[in-house]
């Protein structure tokens, strides 16, 4: 470096402040945040403890255009991020952009066809939204970057050339000279391809988090795996996204930087080779590349197939630490290794092929070289004679011979080496079809998912004439690439549960739905909250949203976040500030369902914890009810939701239900549950789908408890004839036999 400066003339002293400026400059950039935040502090300068607490609650804020604010403690302060939703016609433009691709219309191995060309496209329509983009600029950027490194290459490959010690020192420190922008060049080639990569990724994360975690009547995160066919989505959104976005990044570097190579080397060798010569180096890099395209396997489909691989495997690991205790009570510890052993092996066994097959296209590779290598041969032959007679008599002709032999050499190099890069990003692109597929097969099933149809908006709940049935798959032939083992999956397979339903159920009118196990009691929860689809007939319900119709589910759901979350669910922070209710509101409500005790056991309510696994099943079912009287809505759907509930808190919160003015539609097994409703609908189960609606505390329902307690004690009745029977068995066969008792 000081050799450099000193050729530009810079006195020493100069050149130690410009080096200590440098030094400077690259540790503030080690320092500067990758993004630097929009906006510092609402309130101002630093903040106290209380509001960076605040703000480490309050997370985000919906803003009333729709859009959010995210809170990012950043070192005593706090940056704002404002998040603007995808728009509505956005998301319409994207569904015309990604029609589902039948399986019959493409051939089971995706390659570098029209159709990979049309996914891409699509894909990058969402990842490149207009020419001023952003991501756009960073293309271009990337691009003069290449350009650079190329004309630095070709600068080096001249300097090659001189072999005389005339102007030695000058020519070394042109290459020192030269030595500073290419490391410069390379850095900022990966700097930026990696700033492209986290871009596209963020940009198309967003557009599916914005499709998939749709609101109703939507629900595509709930439809996508029964109605959509599609398994693993996580893989997708998480691990495919991102590989798309690595790959497209970096293949944009490793085509258009050898690319650029071959063009500007021939163009620089040409001159010496005549149109002959350049005319057969064309036509070797053709024969070349139609030689490795047609001997290439299929690396799309591999890929594609090792994401969903890889996907299955992540599932089988993220399942059981989910399940990890109920799998440690069975000790289940075995079954779960083979269960996950069978899912690694099939992936290594898939991963093993391909790289047995890159060894394979290695090989072609290795073959093609001296073919591309064959042009310098001729000159080296050519150049070789002239070289050694000049040697006994230097002259100026046979000086500027070699040094033309000595760049030539070094340009012919570099295209051999651009040429097999560029044979090798054949690979990748093949693997960037892989994932293209993969990535245009997840925002085409989700957009291919149509809304639920909507129901009527009443004051009441009104089921006239609706069946109930399992959703029919919906979305067929987008998954190009759908497991073998799916395909068999019984889901999504359609079927009638429940016989059309003519219930009206007014305010004050409480329901309870009850029944043999498996006979559609959940369906018609899932019915009533717009999950599934009826049929046909009519809903009539209250409007969306948990003041309308609230389901407590049997499995109670610990979302993550505070103590206080867990009863404000689905509100955010922001949401319970501006509903004007405080902590007192909320211990309240915990008295009810017995769960006082919570906010001094686990550190108040601002812990954060796995409440999952903290709460016990009871404790979990009861907050589940505390979400219940906190947002109070005017309909309430109970699926077993107090199972694990002693009945005698379990009686409390039913009466605290209806006394606050829910009306109760609750599904249970339990006799005792009767009392608190005005009416009972029996699903028959008797395979027809039959049902029946008793009022409580009439005869019709009072003749159907006296008609089962009879049945049980007919049952009862012939448990005498059965122990007769079994003394007679046991004495004919001489074995003994202990009877329970049942007195
Ligand atoms: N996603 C699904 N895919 C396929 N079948 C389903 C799906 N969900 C439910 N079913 C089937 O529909 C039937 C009714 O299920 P549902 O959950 O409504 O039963 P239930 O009456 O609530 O039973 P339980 O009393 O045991 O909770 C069951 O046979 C179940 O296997």
């Amino acid at each position: 470096m000081p050799g450099v400066l000193s050729s530009f003339n810079i006195s020493h002293e100069r050149q130690k402040s410009l080096a200590l400026i440098a030094a400077i400059l690259v540790i503030l950039r080690s320092h500067i945040p990758a993004s630097w935040p929009k906006s510092i502090n609402p309130y101002g300068g630093r903040l106290t403890d209380a509001q960076l607490e605040q703000a480490r609650q309050e997370v985000y804020r919906e803003e009333a255009d729709g859009s959010t604010t995210l809170f990012v403690p950043f070192r005593g302060r706090v940056s704002k991020v404002r998040i603007e939703p995808t728009k509505a016609d956005t998301l319409s433009r994207g569904a015309k952009l990604f029609p589902v691709v039948r399986a019959t219309q493409t051939s089971k191995k995706a390659s570098v066809d029209g159709m990979f060309m049309r996914q891409l496209w699509a894909v990058l329509r969402l990842a490149f939204p207009h020419w001023r983009s952003k991501e756009v600029f960073i293309v271009l950027l990337h691009s003069s970057f290449l350009m650079l490194r190329t004309l630095l290459s070709v600068a080096v490959a001249r300097l090659d050339g001189p072999p005389m010690a005339k102007g030695f020192i000058r020519g070394l420190g042109w290459w020192f000279a030269l030595a500073i922008p290419s490391t410069y060049t390379n850095s900022m080639i990966h700097h930026l391809q990696s700033k492209l990569s986290l871009r596209l990724r963020t940009r198309l994360t967003r557009y599916t988090h914005d499709l998939y975690l749709q609101s109703a009547p939507n629900l595509r995160y709930y439809r996508v795996g029964l109605e959509g066919g599609l398994e693993g989505v996580d893989q997708y959104i998480t691990a495919d996204i991102a590989a798309f976005c690595d790959s497209l990044a970096a293949l944009y570097g490793n085509v258009m930087k050898p690319a650029l190579d071959m063009v500007i080397f021939t163009a620089q060798i040409s001159r010496s080779l005549g149109p002959l010569g350049s005319i057969f180096l064309w036509a070797n890099y053709l024969v070349s590349s139609s030689l490795l395209r047609s001997v290439t396997p299929a690396f799309a489909r591999m890929a594609a197939v090792e994401s969903r691989l890889e996907g299955e495997y992540r599932g089988g690991v993220a399942r059981a630490g989910r399940e990890a205790e109920e799998i440690a009570f069975y000790d289940g510890g075995r079954t779960e290794r083979d269960i996950l052993w069978r899912a690694y092996s099939r992936l290594m066994s898939h991963v093993n092929s391909i790289v047995k097959y890159l060894w394979s296209a290695m090989g072609y590779c290795l073959i093609s070289i001296p073919v591309m290598l064959r042009p310098r041969r001729n000159i080296g032959v050519q150049a070789q004679a002239p070289f050694a007679e000049g040697f006994i008599k230097p002259d100026n002709a046979i000086a500027s011979r070699t040094e033309d032999y000595i760049s030539n050499r070094r340009l012919l190099l570099s295209i051999a080496d651009a040429g097999g890069r560029l044979m090798y990003a054949y690979k990748d692109l093949l693997e960037l079809a892989g994932l293209t597929t993969r990535v245009y097969t997840l925002l085409s099933t989700l957009h291919a998912l149509p809304a639920i149809k909507d129901f009527v908006e009443s004051d009441h709940v009104e089921l006239d004439g609706v069946g109930v049935s399992i959703p029919e798959r919906k979305v067929r032939g987008a998954n190009m690439f759908e497991s073998e083992d799916s395909s068999s999956r019984n889901y999504g397979l359609g079927g009638s549960l429940v016989e059309p339903l003519k219930i009206v159920i007014s305010r004050g009118d409480h329901l309870m739905i009850t029944g043999p196990n498996g006979v559609g009691k959940t369906a018609i929860a899932r019915v009533l909250s717009g999950l599934w689809e009826s049929d046909d007939g009519v809903l009539r319900r209250p409007v969306r949203g948990v003041s309308g119709l609230f389901v407590v589910p049997q499995k109670a759901y610990m979302v993550v976040g505070t103590l206080r979350d867990q009863i404000t669910y689905p509100h955010s922070y922001s949401q319970f500030m501006a509903s004007g209710r405080s902590d007192e509101d909320l211990m309240q409500i915990l008295e009810v369902v017995h769960l006082a005790y919570l906010p001094d056991r686990e550190g108040g309510w601002t812990t954060q914890k796995e409440w999952r696994d903290v709460l016990s099943g009871g404790e979990k079912q009861r907050m589940g009810m505390a979400r219940l009287f906190y947002h109070c809505p005017k309909f309430a759907v109970l699926d077993e939701c107090t199972s694990a509930v002693s009945t005698d808190v379990e009686g409390l919160m039913y009466q605290h239900a209806k006394d606050l003015g829910i009306t109760l539609i609750t599904i249970s097994h339990r006799p005792s549950l009767t009392k608190y409703h005005t009416s009972v609908l029996t699903l028959r189960g008797d395979a027809t789908g039959g049902w029946n609606v008793t009022r409580v505390g009439t005869e019709e329902q009072s003749v159907g408890v006296e008609r089962e307690i009879a049945s049980l004690e007919a049952q009862l009745n012939e448990v005498a004839t059965w122990e007769a029977r079994l003394k007679d068995v046991a004495a004919e066969l001489g074995v003994s036999v202990k009877l329970p008792n049942t007195s």
